[in-house]
């Protein structure tokens, strides 16, 4: 096994949107000795990061530590850093890992915090990851769970997986992005930790819809506890953990993206069921809301397996203009009657 320092002198974190930038805050309050060095794509944001310790557009005034310091130039962000986490729009990964594979260090572990599926081939981003710098499984981890950025920007108490098949380098990951209000647990289902971070986000734009059109609790609870049925379904198909379902990055993030205003796929949804066109809700959006691109990628993959997947089914309709929003609950609730506890 590669010899890792325990404590690295440095991280790398590209991508300084909300939770990139919130994750390097993460890792720089745990480590205050640990210089974490975080790409923008903009010159102006890494220029406020650095003077003003501010990341306004996505974080509004929370402040950075002094630890924390940005770059638009990547090879600078990931030169001699062991750990390379990423935080950009799932769909727009692949192109770019293509022009970052020859900078990064050939013994990096690449932790991906995306909760996307991309379209067209219906990878994973650590499957995206693993072809593109062509890294074997214990060199891929992802992080994921109930993890609002914001909240975690403002030291609310939160938990995490940390899924990597090795479980020397899921723990190192874990120990390093432990920090006084963050708590990642380990888990090395890869797989069912990533879907149940893509799949949620599909079903929270159907629970926004709800909302949007004035639904109450029963409604919520009922697509969040089908959701998850489907999202177990998908995993299993895949040869996931059914146990990863009821923890923190199935369940736990099911729920956290369902209930918070401050989710961005909750946001977009409810502004469907408000009346918005799609056209309309990606105006108003200023940040990514995976679903919107994930939710067709999740139906193909799902049609792929033979995987019956209605709510996913019935949201892509939505998003493709092939229903209203008024028809989304009638054409859930006319499909057949079955058992509660069929798989399929
Ligand atoms: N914000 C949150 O609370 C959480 C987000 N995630 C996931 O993290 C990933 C990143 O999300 P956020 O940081 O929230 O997104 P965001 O919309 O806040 O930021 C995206 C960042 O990617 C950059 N970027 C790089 N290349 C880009 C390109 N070609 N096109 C557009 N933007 C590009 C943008 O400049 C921006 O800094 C997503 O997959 C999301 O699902 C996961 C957990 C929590
Ligand atoms: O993944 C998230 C919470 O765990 C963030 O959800 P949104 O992308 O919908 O804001």
């Amino acid at each position: 096994m590669t010899e890792r320092p325990d404590l690295p002198a440095t991280i790398a974190v590209l991508g300084a949107g909300s939770w990139g930038t919130t994750f390097a805050k993460v890792v720089a309050d745990a480590h205050p000795e640990v210089q974490v060095r975080l790409w923008a794509r903009r010159p102006e944001v890494a220029e406020e990061i650095n003077t003003h310790h501010r990341n306004a557009k996505y974080l509004k005034d929370i402040v950075l530590p002094g630890n924390v310091v940005a770059s638009a130039d990547v090879a600078d962000v990931v030169v001699d850093a062991p750990l390379v986490v990423l935080a950009v729009p799932a769909q727009t990964l692949r192109p770019q890992l293509a022009s970052w594979k020859p900078l990064l260090d050939p013994e990096a572990v690449v932790v991906s915090l995306m909760k996307g599926l991309e379209r067209g081939s219906d990878a994973r981003m650590s499957e995206v990851i693993k072809e593109e710098l062509g890294l074997s499984d214990d060199r891929v981890a992802v992080i994921s769970g109930p993890n609002l950025a914001m909240e975690i920007a403002r030291k609310e108490p939160t938990a995490s997986v940390v899924a990597c098949t090795d479980e020397d380098v899921a723990q190192w990951i874990a120990r390093l992005c432990t920090a006084a209000y963050f708590r990642p647990y380990t888990n090395p289902d890869v797989t069912g930790v990533e879907i149940g971070g893509i799949v949620k986000n599909v079903i929270a734009l159907c629970v926004g819809i709800c909302d949007g059109k004035g639904m109450g609790d029963n409604t919520k609870a009922t697509v969040i506890t089908r959701g998850l049925a489907e999202t177990t379904r998908l995993t299993l198909a895949l040869g996931g953990d059914v146990q990863t379902m009821a923890g923190l990055a199935g369940l736990g993030d099911l729920v956290a993206t369902c209930s918070s205003p401050l989710s961005r796929n909750h946001t977009a949804g409810r502004l469907l069921g408000e009346g918005l066109t799609l056209d309309e809700v990606s105006e108003q959006m200023t940040q990514t809301a995976e679903g919107i691109k994930s939710g067709r990628a999740v139906l193909d993959l799902a049609t792929k397996l033979g995987v019956d997947m209605p709510i996913t089914e019935a949201v892509v309709a939505v998003l493709e203009g092939e229903i209203a929003v008024e028809e989304l609950a009638p054409r859930l609730l006319a499909r057949e009657l079955k058992s509660e506890g069929e798989l399929q």
